[in-house]
Order: structure tokens, then sequence, then C-alpha cells
């Protein structure tokens, strides 16, 4: 039986943070001391939960189920109300009735990854040895890790095989990892802008992120709830400087150039005198609102270790030898988080380890973030692969 209840997650309630705020929207999965999750670092852990969303009806022989993998600081909200923010749900370009996951025809399963902070067992979680939130006593977690776990969930759905497992960036790098640690449970697959492994200069930015979240002093090393403050401003660089790398020079020089933020001269001062500061400093604060220190520091972490040919004496390929899989790799030419090269890098293992593989490089300046947003030719491709992956299952063709 499925173990449901309504999601005591763990803190951010803007202005007035707790670490027991109730996320009504979601469903959670508990797994107990029988069902530890074996982790890369070696620990197991144990209890541990999952919080998830899903939309759409499983079918009779649960062949239409779809798995889809957020990104970094997104979570399982993707085609509802936000709890948090309030805001339209994170992935409603893609998601939805008629869209390409089309939630009238699939079962969309999404959940909040292990180590975040939507539901699912992370630092901000309390430790059931002391009573207190973990934070840094959390084990590190890895991309297979939260693979592993999602493993665990569709198993409680009694799903043999999912339909197609989606997710852009990070969740780009949960495809590849599902399609690798379990091809037989992976019909087809949809990786955008990804990699198979984190190159230096995005280790790099997660670097300065997460120094600039431990150098506030309120993140009191880990431990900002028990001393009843929250690093905002380091968290808040630390997403200013993210930020930057989802957008591209084209899209910033687009949106704001150089002109002003309300006024008409510069004050000479550090004041927001550009919009783009502005809008970077909004980033930055609405993040705040929405998100833990600790789960960023383990997230951004994962997606360092993540190296699949790491894992295989160095041989891409060989990962993905004999894979019946159907892939399909997206990549945007303005990604430079994520450029084109590292997805023709995935197609070309595919193809020498043998696998049936579609390409698409779409055009546009809205850079890393492109996969969230409206873009037509992408989201046409998305569709016709599912429905020619859908034809393939026997899940016949879509009304729309
Ligand atoms: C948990 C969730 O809700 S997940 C939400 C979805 N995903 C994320 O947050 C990931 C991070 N966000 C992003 O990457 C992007 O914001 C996207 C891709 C989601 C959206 O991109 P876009 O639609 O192009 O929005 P854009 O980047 O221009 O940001 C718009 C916001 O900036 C604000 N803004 C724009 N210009 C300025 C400015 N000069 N000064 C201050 N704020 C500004 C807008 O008011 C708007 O605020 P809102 O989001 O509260 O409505
Ligand atoms: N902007 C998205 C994608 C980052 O890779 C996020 O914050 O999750």
């Amino acid at each position: 039986m499925m173990n449901i209840h309504s999601v005591k997650g763990q803190k951010i309630a803007a202005g007035e943070r707790t670490q027991e705020v109730d996320h009504p929207h979601s469903l959670v999965a508990q797994f107990g001391a029988d069902q530890p999750l074996p982790l890369d670092c070696g620990i197991e852990l144990s209890p541990f939960q999952i919080a998830y969303q899903t939309y759409g009806t499983l079918n009779a022989d649960k062949s239409n189920a779809i798995l889809v993998c957020h990104a970094l600081t997104m979570d399982q909200h993707i085609a509802n109300v936000h709890p948090i923010t309030g805001k339209p749900g994170g992935w409603l370009t893609l998601v939805g009735p008629g869209k390409p996951i089309d939630t009238d025809r699939y079962f969309v399963i999404c959940s909040n990854v292990i180590g975040g902070c939507m539901g699912s067992t992370g630092p901000a979680s309390i430790n059931p040895a002391t009573g207190k939130a973990w934070g840094l006593d959390f084990p590190v977690i890895t991309i297979p890790d939260m693979v592993r776990a999602q493993a665990m969930l569709i198993d409680r759905f009694g799903i043999d095989k999912l339909f197609c497992v989606v997710g852009g960036s990070m969740g780009g790098m949960q495809v590849l990892q599902w399609s690798v640690a379990f091809p037989e449970r992976v019909f087809s697959a949809l990786a955008i802008a990804c990699a198979t492994r984190h190159s230096a200069q995005n280790i790099a930015f997660h670097e300065l992120g997460r120094q600039a979240v431990m150098a506030d002093p309120d993140w009191q090393h880990g431990r900002y709830f028990e001393h009843g403050c929250f690093p905002h401003r380091g968290l808040a660089v630390a997403r200013m400087a993210a930020h930057i790398t989802y957008l591209s020079d084209a899209a910033l020089h687009r949106k704001f150039g150089r002109k002003m933020q309300d006024r008409e001269l510069p004050t000479f001062s550090f004041d927001a005198d550009f919009q783009v500061e502005s809008y970077l400093r909004y980033q930055g604060s609405s993040f705040v609102e929405r998100f833990d220190a600790n789960s960023y520091l383990y997230l951004t972490r994962a997606m360092d270790y993540f190296d699949i040919a790491a894992d295989h004496d160095g041989v891409l390929a060989a990962a993905f030898r004999g894979t019946q899989t159907r892939f399909c790799v997206v990549s945007f030419t303005s990604d430079w988080l994520f450029p084109t090269s590292e997805s023709r890098a995935i197609v070309h293992a595919l193809n020498a380890g043998g696998a049936r593989v579609s390409f698409a490089e779409i055009v546009t300046d809205k850079g890393h973030d492109a996969f969230l947003l409206d873009e037509p030719e992408f989201i046409d491709i998305a569709r016709a692969f599912l429905q020619s992956a859908g034809t393939a299952r026997g899940l016949g063709k879509a009304e729309h």
C-alpha cells in the first residue's frame, strides 16, 4: 500500500521561517528502516521520504507513466500553482492537458529530489538521531542517489517500465542516469540542456555560489535554524551569480541593455542604477524566500560529482551499450552552461553504444533556461518525440 500523507516540510516560509510548514499540495511516500536508501558515499539513509506530485491517470497496464526530473532549484510543482510562491507551475510550457507531456494522455510523476527542500528528506529535515535539522550532518548525495530514490517511488506505484523519463539541466542528468542505471525500466528518454558530467567551469560557478553561502555569518556553519537566522545575503548572491549563467549575453542585452532602473541619470552610488542590477537583485531575493541554503550546497555538489564515464572505466559509450531506450537529446545554441558540444558528446556515445537517438539543437538567444520558456521549436520537438515513442509503445494517437 502506498503510504501517503500530507507533506510535513521543514522550512521556508517567506519572512517567517519555521521548520514545520505544511505543503498541502504534495503527496509523500515514506520509507522506513526496512527500506534504506543506499547512497554512493557509503551511508544508508533511513528513514527517508519523497514528496511528489502526479498529474493524469495511470492506465490499466501501467504503460503510460512519464517521470519528470526537475532541475536544480525547481521542484515537484511543475503543473500546479506553487504552494510557496503562488506562481503557476514550473514547467507549464511542457506539461498539462494538450501539452507535449499531455496529462490527458500520460500519467506524470514528478518528485522532489532527495537532498531537496520541498518535502523530500534533505539537510533541513529533522535528523531522527538528534531531533534537530540535519544541516551538514546530512550525507552528501549524488545524482545516482536521487535516481535510486525515484526508482523506489516508482516501485510503490507498481510501474515496471516508465514510458519516458524527461528532464532539463540537473533533470537531464537524472534522465541519463536513469537510462544507465535502469535501462530496462526506461522506454524512452528526453534529455535536455545537460551533460554526462559537470564541466570544470560549471563546478567553478557552483563553488562560487557555495562560498557565498558559507561566507554569510548567518549561515552559522549550516546550523542557522538553531540560531534563528538564515543566510539570506549569501544565498541571494549565489543565486544572482548562477542566474547569469542561465541566461545569455544576447538575452540580457535584449531585455535590459544599459537601461536605467526608474531613473534618468546615474546616482553615483552603488544603488541598482541599471535595470539588470535591479533584476538580478530581485532574482536573488525571491529565490531565498523559497529555497534552503544547505539544500543549495548539497544539490550543486551532486551535480559537480556527476560523471557517467567515470563509473564505466572512462568509456562513456560503455554506459549505453546495448540499450533499447529511445533517446532524444536537445540543446540550445546560446546555452553556455551546457553547450551543444556536451549534447553532441552524449549523442556520439549513444551512437557508439548502438542506441536509437535523435538530436536537435534549437537556435535561440534565451540561454540555458530556454528549456523552461515558450520556445516553439523545442516544444514541437518534444511533442513529436513523445508522439512517435507513444506510437511505438502502443499508446495510440493523441486526440490533439
Ligand atoms: C519553485 C518554482 O516556482 S520554480 C519556478 C520556475 N523556475 C525557476 O524559478 C527557475 C529560475 N527562474 C528562471 O530561470 C526564469 O525566471 C524563468 C526561466 C523561470 C522565467 O524566465 P522569464 O519568463 O524570461 O522571466 P524573467 O527571467 O524575465 O524574470 C521575470 C521576473 O523578473 C522581474 N523583473 C523583470 N525586470 C525587473 C527589473 N528591472 N527589476 C526587478 N525585477 C524585474 C519580473 O517582475 C518578473 O518577476 P516575477 O517572476 O515575480 O513575475
Ligand atoms: N533555472 C533552473 C535551471 C538551472 O539549471 C533552476 O533554477 O532549476
